[in-house]
């Protein structure tokens, strides 16, 4: 490591399980969900919900889930986020990279301990969230829970964030370039499934608290609340990506999976897409997860598995799932430009 190991680089992501054991599940499930950005009520009525109803019925439903996807080295998600990391680091020989995530392990104490160990000089953290999209359950939870773990632990070192990326350049072509591959084959649709919110949460997220799907085609209708708003910003990456990969815009559509609870989330679901699809005529599908980066339980057993499984039983002729961008070199590369603008600014 050169002159510039005065800065490094955290790449964020949400976190799994330590282990597909229903005590690791539970766990895991119960720091994630007692989240007050995640599951937001308050605090008795969250806990006698999560730790009540919530984590006793779903952990053992999900430790099994894991375990359809669960890679000899471990949960996918925590995988490839330390093969993303590996890559990185390859691009930029000179900075020390490492990973974090919001729950489980690692945490963003011990990557700044670890950081810290090594390059005891450290001035400046970059802290990638590998999340394009701005939602409070995602995106605001990390960032929020870096910024206060570093100012509890009193780290001299400046903590530097990159903003949510869901239309930039860089991060739309290496998107478009890691599905391109698979519009080379006979298709009829290509359905952009993003991780659900509830609708309730866009609408609080909305800082004009009169925009969010309260005036008509709200998403496309300029307001100073697109910059909190998640179903804004999937919207944009989809029309960037669609119009990179040149697919007529009767040919693609959106939808929101992996929706929790009996609030409505926002719509169209993808569990409901998947059984209508095939009787609109579209029966060859291709399916993009563009606000996962990285391969993870939701894309990988969700989508690829009991999605294909619904799809195909409901008349459907044939189910691609299209990978994350994973370790695509277009995106490593817009990783190593992003932080080298901020490490040579
Ligand atoms: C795109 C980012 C994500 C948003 C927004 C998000 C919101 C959100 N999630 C839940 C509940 C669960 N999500 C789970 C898994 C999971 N979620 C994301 C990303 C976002 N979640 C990822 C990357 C993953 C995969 C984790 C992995 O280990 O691979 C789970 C756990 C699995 C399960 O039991 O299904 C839950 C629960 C809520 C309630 C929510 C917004 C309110
Ligand atoms: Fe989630
Ligand atoms: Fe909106």
């Amino acid at each position: 490591m050169g002159a510039t190991t005065h800065k490094a680089i955290i790449l964020m992501n949400l976190g799994s399980p330590d282990s597909t054991e229903v005590p690791d599940v539970k766990r895991y499930l119960m720091e994630f969900l007692m989240d007050k950005k995640v599951i937001d009520y308050p605090y008795l009525l969250r806990l006698l919900l999560v730790g009540g109803i919530i984590v006793p019925r779903r952990a053992p439903q999900s430790a099994e889930a894991y375990k359809r996807v669960w890679l000899p080295e471990g949960s996918p998600l925590i995988v490839l986020t330390q093969q993303l990391q590996e890559a990185v680091q390859h691009a930029l020989p000179d900075v020390p990279v490492t990973i974090a995530m919001r729950y489980g392990n690692p945490s963003p104490k011990a990557a700044y301990d670890e950081l810290l160990a090594r390059h005891p000089q450290l001035k400046e953290v970059i802290l990638l969230p590998l999340y394009p999209h701005y939602a409070m359950s995602s995106y605001e939870t990390a960032v929020d829970y870096a910024k206060e773990i570093h100012q509890k632990g009193k780290y001299a070192f400046k903590l530097t964030t990159i903003p949510p990326y869901f239309g930039n350049e860089d991060y739309i072509r290496a998107q478009a370039a890691s599905m391109q591959p698979y519009l080379e084959q006979d298709y009829d649709y290509v359905l952009f499934s993003y991780h659900g919110v509830p609708e309730r949460h866009i609408r609080k997220g909305d800082i004009t608290h009169k925009h969010c799907l309260q005036v008509a085609d709200c998403c496309h209708v300029d307001s100073p609340a697109h910059a909190f708003c998640y179903r804004h910003q999937v919207f944009v990456t989809s029309e960037k990506v669609a119009a990179a990969l040149n697919i007529p815009e009767e040919k693609w559509g959106i939808s929101f999976q992996s929706r929790l609870g009996k609030e409505q989330w926002l719509l169209p679901y993808t569990a409901s897409r998947f059984t209508e699809l095939p009787a609109e005529g579209k029966k060859k599908i291709l399916v993009a997860c563009p606000a996962f980066v990285s391969d993870c339980l939701e894309t990988l057993e969700e989508i690829g598995m009991e999605g294909k499984h619904s799809f195909l039983e409901s008349g459907g002729e044939s189910f691609t799932m299209i990978p994350c961008m994973n370790l695509h070199p277009l995106w490593v590369q817009a990783i190593g430009k992003w932080c080298s603008q901020i490490i040579h600014a």
